[in-house]
């Protein structure tokens, strides 16, 4: 694989860097940060491996995030990185969106897979709700590149790395993004990348209370709890933050234990890089049996109260 330059990250958030800096450090020769925050987390981001972090300050209430656009398409003009890896979120998307209007490009999203050609970009993202994958390359300065959660591992934080903090200055936006109005979200924030186990579930789930059965059993498995899209949008059962596939979260993580989930490709594709997947389903012709490494054909609902049980015995 072909080495490329400079391989920048924009840290939206501080949870996901690793894996961003870690995918830096595979493709790029130097690796640069752009973030918000104190200094610590600027330190926290060269142990990741950044060689410089750029420094956005602290967020106050405003300017919000948005009205640093400019700010960092000024640094990527003077820069010339050959990327810019963009978490995923949707403010991430939101400004990688805007960044590449202002570089005169098109941005590449959801990538699952970052191919260097030369000192070109390519990448793989998933089309037909993950049916299908395309390879996409696009010949600007800087590919602005948002990429899928779980694509790179993060590597362990090396304290003996060095790097550089540059301070940037604020460019005053041409047009403010005003505040409003704040709402505080009702979820919590989880981070199931970082999940060794899952315990996902599906629409086989009867009711919302029910949850603490598969709670329970995550907790004994010292697993986080995710789901089927049907849950977390629907049903709203769960936080969008916890439904895994095509356009959730794309995970990695060691087991994958499956509940009353048919195993619909779009889910699928979420999970399937898990080491092993368990599946529980009271259909014994479910798409998902295909896929598991181990299945058993049941009732959940009475499945289930046996498992939690024998691990509580085990504990
Ligand atoms: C463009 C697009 C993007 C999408 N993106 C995603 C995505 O990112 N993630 C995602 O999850 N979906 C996504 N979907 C939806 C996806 O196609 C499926 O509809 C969804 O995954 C089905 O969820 P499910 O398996 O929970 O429900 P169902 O397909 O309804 O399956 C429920 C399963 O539960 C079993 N069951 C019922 N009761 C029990 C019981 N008591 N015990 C054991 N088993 C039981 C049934 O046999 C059945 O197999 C997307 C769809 C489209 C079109």
């Amino acid at each position: 694989m072909n080495i490329l330059k400079k391989v920048w990250v924009l840290a939206e958030k501080q949870a996901g860097l690793g894996q961003l800096c870690a995918g830096g450090r595979q493709l790029g020769e130097e690796v640069s940060v752009i973030l918000w925050g104190e200094k610590e987390e600027a330190d926290q981001a060269i142990r990741m491996g950044a060689d410089k972090v750029y420094r956005l300050g602290v967020l106050r209430p405003e300017p919000l995030k948005e009205d640093y656009v400019e700010t960092i398409l000024k640094l990527l003009q003077e820069e010339k990185p050959d990327a810019l890896f963009v978490q995923p979120t949707k403010r991430g998307k939101l400004i990688a969106g805007r960044l590449a209007a202002g570089l005169g490009t098109s941005a590449l999203v959801d990538a699952v897979e970052i191919l260097t050609d030369g000192d070109k970009v390519q990448i793989q993202h998933m089309v037909y709700g993950g049916a299908a994958f395309r390879t996409e390359r696009i010949q600007p300065q800087t590919a602005i590149v948002t990429i899928g959660t779980g694509v790179f591992t993060p590597l362990a934080e090396d304290s003996g790395h060095q790097g550089t903090v540059i301070e940037v200055e604020f460019v005053e936006p041409a047009v403010k993004i005003k505040l409003l109005e704040k709402k505080s979200k009702a979820s919590a924030e989880v981070n199931l990348n970082a999940a060794k186990r899952v315990v996902g579930v599906g629409r086989g789930l009867v009711q919302q209370e029910d949850l603490r059965m598969v709670e329970e059993l995550a907790g004994l498995l010292e697993a986080e709890v995710g789901c089927s899209r049907p849950i977390a949008e629907g049903m709203n059962w769960l936080p969008k933050e916890r439904y895994i596939g095509v356009s959730g979260a794309m995970l990695k993580p060691d087991l994958y234990l499956a509940l009353g989930i048919s195993g619909q490709v779009q889910h699928m594709v979420g999970v399937n890089q898990a080491k092993v997947i368990v599946a529980i389903n009271k259909d014994k012709a479910a798409p998902i049996f295909s896929q598991a490494d181990y299945g058993i054909v049941g009732d959940f609902y009475k499945v289930l109260p046996s498992l939690i049980e024998k691990f509580k015995a085990e504990h």
